[in-house]
Formats: C-alpha cells, structure tokens, sequence
C-alpha cells in the first residue's frame, strides 16, 4: 500500500505543517485541497504564504467526482469538524485512511462515527503555529504529528503507509506506542495552559514567573486527570509535573490558540477545552469546577467580542 493521491482540509495554521511538503512530494494533481464557496476563491487568488513562499494548492470541491484519496489530512477547528466531515465523503474511498490533527479527545470519534474506525487513525500534534491573513512563518523541522492505532507496540500495515509517506514528505511524526494516553496527556495540558492564559489574558510566560497562573493551571489539570483515571487513561502526577519544564521553556510571548482567537474576536474551541472536561466530569459524578468558571467565563468573552450583549 502506497499513498499515491492525497488531500488536506483546512489550511490554516496546522494545514500549512502539512501542504507544501505533501504537494512537493505527490505532485499538483495528486494534493488537492478541498474547499468551496469563498475559501476555494480565496485559496485559488490569494493563496496562502508559508515560510516566504506564496501557494496557490489545487483546490478540490466536496461535490467534485475524483479518484479517492489514500490519505486525508483534516486540521479545521471544532466548529468546522462537522461541515468538514461531509466536505470530505466524496474523497473516502475503500482504503482512505483519514488522520484529523485538531485538538481534543474526541474529534477521531466524529470521524469514525461517519466513516467507521476502519479509515481512522489517531493523530494529535506538536506543534505551535499561527496563521494570520494567510500567511504562517515556522520552524518546518520543529514540531511532529503524533498517529498511529490506539497502541502500537507492533505496527499496522496502515501506520507503516502513513509512516512511510511522512518520511517521504520530511514531514516530522512520532508513533506514539499508547496514542490515546498521548491524546489525553496533550488535552491535560492544553485545558491547564489554553484557559488560564484565554480567562486571565496572559502569555505562557507568566507560568515562569506566576504561582497563582501555575496553580490554577495544575489545578485545571487534575481535573483532566481525575476523568482520564476514570476512563482509563494512565495520567499521573508525573506527568504534570513533566509538563511544568516545558511550559516553562516556551517563548515568553506566545500564547496559546484560545487566547489568539480572543484577542482576534473569534470564537474559540473553549466547548472543546473546558466544555468537554465540564460535561465528562457531570457524566462520570467528578467535580471540575475550575473548569466551569473557565468554560463560563470564556464564553462571556466570546459574547463581549461578537456584541451578544451590551456590556454598558
Ligand atoms: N495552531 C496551533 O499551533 C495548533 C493548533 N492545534 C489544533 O489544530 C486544529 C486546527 O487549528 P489551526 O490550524 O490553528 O486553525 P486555523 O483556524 O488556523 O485553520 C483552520 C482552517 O480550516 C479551514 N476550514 C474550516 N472549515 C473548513 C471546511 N469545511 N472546508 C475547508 N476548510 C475549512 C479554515 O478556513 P477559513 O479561515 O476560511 O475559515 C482555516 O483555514 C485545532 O483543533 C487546534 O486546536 C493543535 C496544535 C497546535
Ligand atoms: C500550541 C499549543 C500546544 C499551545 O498550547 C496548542 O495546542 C494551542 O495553542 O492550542
């Protein structure tokens, strides 16, 4: 098995990790991007700029007919997975294999859900990009995406095709051997990192300077913790404490992605963060009440930026 024709939907910030790379290797009529409407036009005009270098990417439709794609990228935010997932059912086939990069614990499920596990990896990423009005600029050789079967002590036929695809891109990945307790341990960090800086408005920095930021971020994170236990997932205190170097590490400046949209008055993927710890945790009876005044106290942001109420 060989991925001979492949697609991408959303390119945007995590798209642009994958694109160039992915057209260089496979060809302009071998990558598509699939977009309609508006964003088709402006991704055939505009294009986007990644690293200096302006791309116009062939751009596929959903109602396109076409060969079916071996591999699809998918990399929207939460409030394009659903519209994305019938964007792309015109492009699924007998052995495409879908990996969707977002965020989050549940995104592989919704994919599932409309094309069976069959054509679903698990896939999660590393890495820390913005794109702004088209244009991304980033280390290419920084970061990895993280795929592969739920375990992978021995890898499948599938993961060996992806594999080999990503070496023959130069795209960086890791093959997680445990990719749901990677998936969990990136939204643990993401719910303590993302909505301390979105609620507080404050850059990664703080978190080297901040007890406070620290202990609401570590306290977010043992909310996380407490519902993974409960599902099964592995995460302990050493992990938080692993992730206390990292963050400490990161660019003083940068700021998370709920933040960035924020401050751009977009909506974030609080529902994604917070929300989802939120309606686990009434599930499973686990009190996460940080995450609640983070999940509220986010969406009042959203409100005031979009206008939804007069704050007067
Ligand atoms: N940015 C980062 O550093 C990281 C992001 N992530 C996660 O990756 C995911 C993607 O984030 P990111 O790349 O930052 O988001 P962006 O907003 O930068 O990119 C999303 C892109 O998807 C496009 N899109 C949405 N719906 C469709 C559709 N139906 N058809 C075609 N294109 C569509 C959007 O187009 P348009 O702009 O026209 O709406 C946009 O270009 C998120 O879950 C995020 O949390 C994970 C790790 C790091
Ligand atoms: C870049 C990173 C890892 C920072 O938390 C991220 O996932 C995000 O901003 O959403």
């Amino acid at each position: 098995m060989e991925i001979r024709y492949a697609a991408l939907i959303g390119l945007g910030a995590m798209g642009s990790f994958f694109a160039p790379r992915m057209e260089a290797k496979l060809g302009r009529d071998h990558f598509r991007v699939v977009a309609s409407g508006a964003r088709k036009e402006r991704l055939e005009t505009k294009g986007v700029t990644i690293n200096g270098v302006n791309y116009k990417f062939s751009v596929r439709t959903p109602e396109e007919e076409g060969p079916k794609a071996d591999l699809i990228i998918m990399a929207m935010k939460d409030m394009g997975l659903l519209q994305a997932i019938e964007d792309i059912r015109n492009l699924v086939g007998e052995h495409t294999q879908i990996l969707c990069v977002m965020n989050g614990i549940e995104s592989e499920e919704k994919v599932a859900a409309a094309y069976g596990w069959d054509h679903v990896l698990y896939s999660y990423m590393r890495m820390s990009i913005v794109m702004k009005d088209g244009v991304a600029d980033f280390d290419p050789n920084w970061g990895t995406v993280h795929f592969g079967e739920a375990k992978n002590e021995t890898l499948t036929a599938r993961t060996q095709m992806v594999r080999d695809f990503f070496e023959a891109c130069g795209i960086p990945y890791v093959i997680d051997e445990d990719m749901k307790r990677g998936i969990w341990f990136k939204f643990m960090c993401n719910v303590g990192e993302n909505m301390t800086c979105a609620l507080l408005g404050i850059p990664f920095g703080a978190f080297r300077t901040s007890d406070s930021a620290n202990e609401l971020r570590r306290a977010a994170m043992r909310e996380v913790m407490a519902i993974a236990n409960r599902l099964g997932v592995d995460l302990s205190e050493q992990d938080i404490e692993a992730q206390e170097k990292t963050v400490k590490n990161i660019p003083y400046g940068n700021k998370p992605s709920t933040l960035q949209d924020l401050e751009a008055k977009k909506k974030t993927e609080v529902e994604l963060f917070a929300g989802t710890v939120v309606r686990l945790g009434k599930k499973l009876g686990i009190p996460t009440p940080l995450c609640y005044v983070f999940y509220h106290g986010i969406r009042v942001y959203e409100e005031k930026n979009t206008g939804e109420f007069d704050p007067r």
